[in-house]
């Protein structure tokens, strides 16, 4: 009996087990329906976010200082770097949440759902991937909120907005775009962030009132968005800032950037994976308001030189694609990318390019760029940097070394041994007053800057010197004729190198341009000697090697040996006839040389009776004679 009871026992609690969990299982599911329902009657909005796209950042950051992290369960964890991922801090919680103090960020992925209140609202946020075979990239965020108010959604991006600016506020954040960032969406192929210290406009040295009116410039073209919707105008401004390297360009730009509050979105148009539909979606998906900024934008475009050269290359021997190509791809000596010219300028003028954006380029090299992208409208202010003067030397040294920060050597300690002592009138250690101490940095700053010689370094330059004397403003001063003398010796060294490469680069052109004339003159000589017609020309000329040997040949080092017009011509030594300003056929007269010479030009002449002919005249209607 006792048994048979224990079993029944243990039949009911199996039995009370199962209801239960049935129980259980049903009212999740029910409440599951439930939740269904509820988004289903549209008592929920859910609004996505996509990585990539500006508003990513506003809601992470949103979500870091509502501290909905604190439930996530998985973090990502980065070494702590330069790009811009809002962090937590594990160690302390409630402490301010950007770490970027430690070694390592913790950004939380919200795997996970995760349900928190905001403003009285209930408002759930998941993560979705949107690529499943590069879990790296795509995310997307998804935020519901269990409300009908529609406005509310719009209330919370503008409260993700609005802290974002201000968290953003002491820095600069310039996007940039990778290769991985091409596997975003529709809006997001800016796939890096990276945020710099904002940079105060009094750093920038360049002559009185240029960087202060252009701040004024660009602000001003901010305010006035209602002026050019009225006008009919786009609301769009470009800049072009060319000038030699290190003269403050880039940094200008960056300046300007933090003074008016605006983000960089920063394309390299030398990057292989950026074509005229990329570039398209890049611009297209800049946020209003922002900065548009192309650095270098001649490497994109290949120069006039560049442009002659390749036009040659199509007449040597085995050259394999016609010069657009090969100006498109990477056989030039210089680096061009896949973009056009038109493709460029219509990313300028096109739709996503209004909405207050800021067009910012910069160059070395104003002058290989189309006037056509220079013209107002595209661009509507160039300003012009130069090599340093001597008040940019001394403001830049007096930049170096603060009053407040600097020790002069007068003021050092008696311990200092006197040899690594400069005293500026000689006294051992003195105690300078504030205005005496910024009198004596000006009058050093005087004496570094007279050393300097009027535009010929560049602020980058002279900068590069100051940091060999960091905190060392009389080492400085004592130093600059030295190195100043050491500059100009390498450069001249430099530039005698750079003569003898140019000079073994126009032997080399010289060649090719003999080696194509030798070609025509045996095609000629070939044609020549059968005094014909092209049918005869061209089937004729295998005859024609039978009878008169074989074509021209080259010697070992790749030179013509030489050859004769009529027996009597020898080429191409560079003072042979054939080469030189006076040869009838090497001259910008003669019809074999010039561009409109039918030989060169490779269109036939007509024969009298109306066949194409490739005849030659005077000279080349006798034979060509090819040989040593
Ligand atoms: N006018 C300037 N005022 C202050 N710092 C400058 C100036 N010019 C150059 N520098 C310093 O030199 C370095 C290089 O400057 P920057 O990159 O702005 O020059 P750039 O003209 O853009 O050069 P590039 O044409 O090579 O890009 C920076 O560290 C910057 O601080």
């Amino acid at each position: 009996m006792d048994g048979g009871g224990g079993v029944n026992s243990a039949v009911m609690n199996s039995l009370r087990l199962f209801i239960l969990g049935t129980i259980i299982e049903t009212g999740r599911r029910f409440f599951q329906w439930a939740v269904e329902r509820f988004k289903l009657f549209q008592y929920s909005i859910t609004a996505q976010f996509q990585e990539g796209d500006p508003s990513y950042e506003w809601i992470i950051l949103f979500l870091t200082e509502e501290k909905v992290w604190t439930r996530a369960r998985q973090f990502r964890v980065n070494a702590t770097n330069s790009m811009r991922k809002w962090t937590v801090n594990m160690a302390d919680p409630d402490g301010d949440d950007l770490s970027k103090d430690e070694n390592a960020e913790y950004v939380p992925t919200y795997d996970e759902a995760q349900l928190f209140k905001w403003r009285g609202y209930w408002v759930e946020i998941r993560r979705t991937m949107t690529s499943r075979f590069n879990p790296s990239v795509g995310n997307q965020l998804s935020t519901t909120l269990y409300t009908r108010d529609m406005s509310a959604l719009s209330a919370l991006v503008d409260d993700a907005k609005a802290r974002y600016t201000r968290r953003s506020n002491p820095h600069v954040i310039v996007h940039t775009i990778d290769q991985a960032g091409m596997n975003f969406g529709p809006n997001g192929v800016w796939g890096n962030s990276k945020s710099k210290q904002r940079r105060p406009l009094s750093s920038i040295i360049l002559q009185e009132g240029v960087i202060q009116s252009l701040v004024e410039d660009a602000r001003e073209f901010i305010r006035s968005e209602d002026w050019y919707t009225k006008a009919g105008i786009p609301h769009r401004r470009g800049y072009l800032l060319h000038g030699p390297p290190g003269t403050g360009k880039s940094s200008t730009i960056y300046a300007v950037a933090g003074e008016l509050g605006l983000e960089i979105y920063s394309l390299s148009l030398a990057s292989s994976f950026v074509d005229d539909s990329f570039l398209q979606r890049a611009v297209a998906s800049i946020p209003k308001q922002a900065i548009f900024l192309i650095e270098d934008i001649d490497c994109a475009f290949p120069s006039r030189e560049d442009q002659e050269e390749a036009e040659t290359l199509p007449m040597m021997a085995g050259a394999p694609f016609p010069p657009h190509m090969m100006m498109n791809s990477r056989m030039m000596g210089r680096q061009t990318s896949p973009i056009t010219l038109s493709g460029l300028l219509n990313v300028l003028d096109g739709v996503g390019s209004e909405e207050g954006k800021i067009f910012f380029a910069t160059t070395n090299y104003i002058d290989r760029l189309d006037s056509a992208l220079l013209r107002p409208g595209r661009i509507d202010k160039k300003i012009q940097y130069k090599l340093a003067t001597k008040a940019q030397a001394a403001a830049l040294f007096l930049r170096f070394y603060p009053e407040s920060y600097t020790t002069l050597l007068c003021e050092q300690s008696e311990t200092t041994p006197l040899s690594e002592k400069m005293p500026i009138d000689g006294d051992a250690r003195k105690t300078l007053t504030p205005a005496e101490k910024t009198a004596a940095l000006a009058d050093l700053a005087a004496r570094f800057s007279a050393e300097i010689p009027e535009h010929e370094f560049s602020t980058a330059e002279m900068q590069g010197f100051l940091l060999a004397c960091k905190q060392q403003p009389e080492k400085a001063v004592a130093d600059v004729a030295a190195w100043v003398a050491g500059e100009r010796a390498e450069r001249e060294q430099k530039r005698v190198r750079e003569e003898e490469r140019e000079a073994r680069k126009r032997e080399k052109k010289e060649l090719r341009e003999a080696r194509q004339l030798q070609g025509s003159l045996a095609r000629l000589g070939e044609m020549g000697a059968f005094g014909g017609g092209a049918e005869e020309a061209h089937g004729g000329s295998q005859k024609a090697r039978r009878r008169h040997g074989p074509p021209p040949e080259l010697d070992a080092a790749g030179a013509i040996p030489s050859v004769h017009v009529n027996g009597t011509i020898p080429l191409p030594n560079g003072a042979g006839p054939l080469s030189n300003g006076t040869s009838p056929m090497s001259n910008g007269t003669s019809p074999m040389s010039t561009g409109t010479s039918p030989l060169l030009s490779g269109s036939p002449v007509q024969s009298p009776n109306g066949t194409p002919v490739m005849e030659v005249p005077s000279v080349t209607s006798k034979a060509v004679e090819v040989g040593a």
